[in-house]
């Protein structure tokens, strides 16, 4: 019988390693050479490219006994590739920094270069690279690259008074799966996504172990002519407060349109022993949805996968909900509670 949990990382050498996660590593449409040389080359043919860069880090964003590498790798492509789409980009490549624990199961690193593959393949991105280094807890960073295809970026800072605001993907999904782990599973083993019942709950810890990301939906926003847009990692609330100090409006969320996202999370909240007024909490402060926030000028028919929200109003600028000052709590701070 094999042992899935052996050769542990220390059992082998960096090359070794490394000659395990490369043929598992997506090839992407825009690479020129992929990994093995000192670096990378992409093609670029729109002469400009997006960059963006995010990190995960072990019991801060993801939890080993919860999530195994191929969640943690795929987690973590869809974290960056989200944050390409959201200026209105293609993703074109990935380069990819572990840091991992010697006594780390082998199978768990390649598992993670499987997550990778699995969300950056589909949408023809290449994992052309990284990094490894040894430390005491997994941490994962990656780097993303984008085509802009000649359209000009959509930033945070273009919607205007009259503006449509929608959204595109899951709401309050991962913070409702992660509710669900953290009242069930101290101590548990990692959960098998197909050994957690059917339905609305095993949606929720799916949502939070492999939040899925509409990418598709962000280059067609901007074709669409979004005026601003960015993905909803920290929060709806706090991610629509960033866009609208950016563009130097009001923008309210109507929460009569986020009703059947509350519903659907009600049985995960009924779960945790809380109600209604926990599932409206995920779905307005919850993070790592990463669905796509944007705005679109009043008439415009809003392109596949978005909905309408709320509306952009003139200032002051800063986020309301139904017309009210939402409070502190809006979102995910690292530091700040
Ligand atoms: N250490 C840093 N050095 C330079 N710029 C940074 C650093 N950390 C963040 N930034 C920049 O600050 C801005 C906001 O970063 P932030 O990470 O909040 O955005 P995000 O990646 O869209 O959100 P999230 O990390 O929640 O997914 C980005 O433009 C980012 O490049
Ligand atoms: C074990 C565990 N506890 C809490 C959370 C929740 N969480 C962590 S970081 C973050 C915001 C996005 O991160 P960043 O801003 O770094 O991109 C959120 C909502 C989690 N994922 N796992
Ligand atoms: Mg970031
Ligand atoms: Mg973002
Ligand atoms: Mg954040």
């Amino acid at each position: 019988m094999t042992d899935a949990t052996r050769p542990l990382v220390r059992d082998l050498s960096e090359d070794e390693l490394l000659a395990r996660i490369f043929p598992l590593l997506p090839g992407g449409t825009a690479t020129l050479l992929g990994p093995g040389d000192d670096a990378a080359v992409v093609a670029a043919p729109d002469a400009r490219f997006v960059v963006t860069t995010d990190v995960l880090v072990e019991d801060r964003h993801f939890r080993r006994r919860w999530s195994d590498g191929r969640d943690v790798g795929a987690r973590a492509a869809t974290a960056n590739l989200a944050d390409v789409a959201a200026m209105g980009a293609r993703p074109t490549s990935l380069v990819v920094s572990l840091v991992v624990p010697g006594d780390l199961p082998v199978g768990w690193v390649t598992g993670l270069a499987r997550g990778l593959a699995e969300v950056c393949a589909p949408v023809g991105a290449g994992v052309v690279g990284g990094d490894l280094s040894g430390g005491d807890a997994v941490v994962v960073a990656v780097t993303a690259h984008g085509d802009l295809e000649g359209r000009a970026p959509v930033t945070r800072a273009g919607a205007r008074p009259g503006d449509v605001l929608a959204y595109a993907g899951h709401r309050g999904l991962s913070a409702a799966g992660l509710a669900l782990l953290d009242a069930g599973a101290a101590g548990a083993a990692a959960p098998d996504l197909d050994d957690v019942p059917d339905g609305e709950l095993a949606a929720c810890v799916a949502g939070y172990l492999r939040p899925t990301s509409p990418l598709a939906a962000g280059p067609e926003a901007a074709r669409r002519g979004a005026t601003a847009m960015l993905d909803v990692s920290d929060g709806l609330l706090r991610d629509a407060g960033r866009l609208a100090r950016a563009s130097g409006v009001r923008v309210d969320v109507a929460t009569a349109e986020l009703a059947a996202d509350v519903d659907r999370l009600l049985p995960a909240a009924h779960a945790v022993g809380r109600g209604r007024d926990a599932a409206l909490g995920w779905v307005l402060t919850g993070g790592e949805d990463h669905g796509l926030l944007a705005t679109f000028p009043p008439g415009v028919e809003l392109p596949e996968g978005f909905r309408r929200i709320g509306q952009v109003l003139a200032g002051p600028a800063g986020v309301t909900v139904d017309g009210e000052d939402p409070g502190t709590h809006t979102g995910w701070d690292h530091f700040a509670g």
